[in-house]
């Protein structure tokens, strides 16, 4: 089970200065949307930069332009990239095929998706690498959390999983009780009062669960 780093920033010095303080307790570095935003393909070749040996997400959530996309990001040094479950099936394949021509990888964020299960089912003859499930900002705003869509897809797929949206140490047990891939964490740790910490208390926790204690 990875641990993701959501660096969900409109700048990215801030998100800079935020990776630094807690690079040592995460596997994977997700550019978050906003970041992509606010300053494009810039700020995923500047984290990849800052953190040469891992793994890159871009959080383009791709609507269209499949490949062209994906290839933006890729020429940046990501090494995933998302793409929403909304769009087209063309538009993920494209994704998809453009990622295998370069080893990297795509992530289909099933956020907005009501029938979660049967466009999950659809993911795997297109040749997704991972099926994202995940609360969005807005949809936590109203109480969202991911975990009853994460605990429904994780016993009907043999899909990696992804798991985001309002994770941290009070939710942690559940959340990786269900096996994700990758458990991706932001808000609590980027809008905590000693990032670092927190950082280190989630990654212990999570060790702490994969050892058998499951005392998160
Ligand atoms: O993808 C995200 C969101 O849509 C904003 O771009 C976040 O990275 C994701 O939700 C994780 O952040 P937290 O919910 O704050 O943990």
């Amino acid at each position: 089970m990875k641990l993701q780093l959501a660096l969900d920033f409109t700048d990215s010095q801030q998100a800079a200065a935020m990776l630094e303080k807690v690079n040592p307790w995460f596997d994977v570095v997700e550019v978050g949307t906003p970041l992509i935003k606010a300053e494009g393909m810039r700020a995923v070749a500047k984290m990849k930069a800052a953190v040469p040996d891992k793994w890159i997400l871009a959080d383009m959530k791709t609507m269209d332009a499949g490949d062209l996309e994906a290839n933006l990001a890729f020429d940046a040094g990501a090494d995933m990239v998302t793409v929403l479950a909304a769009a087209s099936d063309i538009t993920i394949r494209n994704a998809v095929l453009a990622a295998e021509k370069r080893q990297k990888k795509v992530i289909v964020d099933l956020i907005g998706m009501k029938d979660k299960l049967r466009r999950a089912s659809e993911m795997v003859e297109l040749g997704v690498h991972y099926l994202g499930v995940h609360s969005g900002y807005d949809e936590q705003s109203q109480g969202g959390d991911p975990l009853s869509a994460l605990r429904e897809l994780s016993a009907q797929t043999t899909m990696p999983l992804v798991v985001a949206g309002g994770i941290g140490l009070h939710n942690m047990a559940p959340i990786a009780a269900c096996r994700p891939d990758i458990i991706v964490v932001g808000s609590q740790i980027t809008a905590a009062k000693q990032p670092s910490e927190t950082a280190k208390a989630i990654r212990g926790a999570l060790h702490q669960f994969l050892e058998g204690g499951q005392t998160i």
